[in-house]
């Protein structure tokens, strides 16, 4: 398979030229950066003793509202089960060319797919991402589970035992959020707010010239709120006070990040947050990121317990799939989607 970067990456020296970012966007010597400031990490045992309940949450509401990013440690997912993920997701990326190519699809419509870049590869311009990614719905699971493929043979197994999981620790996030903020605990449960659930398996093969390229570029996540299972090799970096702060992987975590709808429901209280993936030169890194995201039709808007006199709507009413579409046609350049749905 020409096109996939786990099929040609390790054979070259050097990036082909369509690969090499301008420089203002290339990571350079941000590189590498030590894990000094980091995002905080937020261990949920500690939410079952009635002390440290509260403050436990307000931790979540303040790193939702400074860095837009945390990590949950102790999160009750079984770590054997994350582990046998991990492996199964890697298993597929190093399938052979042949299996691999009936997976690949430019079609965006497809539900299940394998593709390089971005999802818009096809009609792209010039410059591509150092990934390739594999993405499915997940949820309902019976829905969508007999579309995924069946090799890897454990894959449907431990994708859907880990997928079901976490639903679950989103839908436990976000009661906490709802609590932390003042909504009613149900809050993200009604209307479909958090009713799909789309999985992306990233991989990132080790890169000849990392310094010059990405492996996903700076964005926002346009749905609810994601949830990152990682492996032990670092890549993703996050925008904080305008300084890119690299996030520490720690394997038997899972990262939370607040998205767009998130942002705009709260009225901007909770903020999400440009970051992005830099590749290293030695190890492939392989990512599954869960897009837990409103149903198409679901209807967006401030909520009313963060608006009163002194606290205008700072967004507009729109449907999820008006918003969805919106991002794609604009690359995900978040100033200018932020922008549009000012109210
Ligand atoms: O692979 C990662 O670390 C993050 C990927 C990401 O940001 C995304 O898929 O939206
Ligand atoms: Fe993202």
């Amino acid at each position: 398979m020409e096109k996939l970067v786990s099929s040609w990456g390790n054979n070259v020296k050097a990036l082909p030229h369509n690969y090499i970012f301008p420089p203002e966007l290339r990571p350079g010597n941000n590189l590498k950066i030590s894990f000094t400031t980091n995002i905080p990490v937020i261990d949920l045992s500690e939410l079952e003793n009635h002390h440290h309940r509260f403050q436990t949450i307000q931790k979540i509401i303040k790193a939702s509202e400074e860095f837009g990013f945390f990590q949950v440690i102790n999160h009750g997912v079984d770590i054997n089960l994350m582990k046998e993920t991990r492996k199964v997701m890697k298993e597929l990326f190093e399938m052979g060319d042949e299996y691999k190519q009936k997976l690949y699809s430019e079609d965006p419509l497809k539900p299940c797919r394998l593709y390089t870049s971005r999802p818009t590869y096809a009609t792209d311009d010039n410059l591509h991402l150092w990934r390739d990614s594999f993405i499915h719905p997940c949820h309902p699971l019976d829905q969508w589970q007999h579309l995924w493929p069946q090799n890897p043979t454990k894959y449907r197994e431990y994708v859907g035992a880990c997928s079901v999981e976490v639903k679950k620790l989103a839908s436990r996030m976000l009661r906490l959020i709802s609590e932390g903020v003042g909504l009613e605990c149900e809050y993200f449960e009604k209307g479909g707010l958090s009713g799909s659930m789309l999985v992306s398996l990233n991989h990132y093969p080790a890169c000849p010239e990392p310094s010059l390229t990405l492996g996903v570029s700076k964005h926002s996540d346009p749905n609810l709120v994601t949830i990152l299972l990682q492996d032990y090799v670092s890549g993703l970096q996050v925008l904080h006070n305008g300084q890119w702060i690299a996030v520490e992987p720690l394997p038997d975590a899972f990262l939370v990040n607040v998205g767009f709808q998130l942002q705009i429901i709260s009225n901007g209280r909770l903020q999400c947050c440009d970051h992005r993936v830099v590749t290293n030169s030695s190890d492939a890194r392989t990512t599954a990121a869960f897009f837990v995201a409103p149903l198409d039709d679901s209807f967006i808007e401030p909520a009313q317990a963060f608006i009163d006199e002194y606290h205008p709507p700072l967004f507009k009413s729109f449907k999820y799939k008006d918003f969805r579409s919106y991002y794609i046609a604009e690359k995900g350049d978040t100033e200018v989607v932020m922008e549009s749905f000012l109210a």
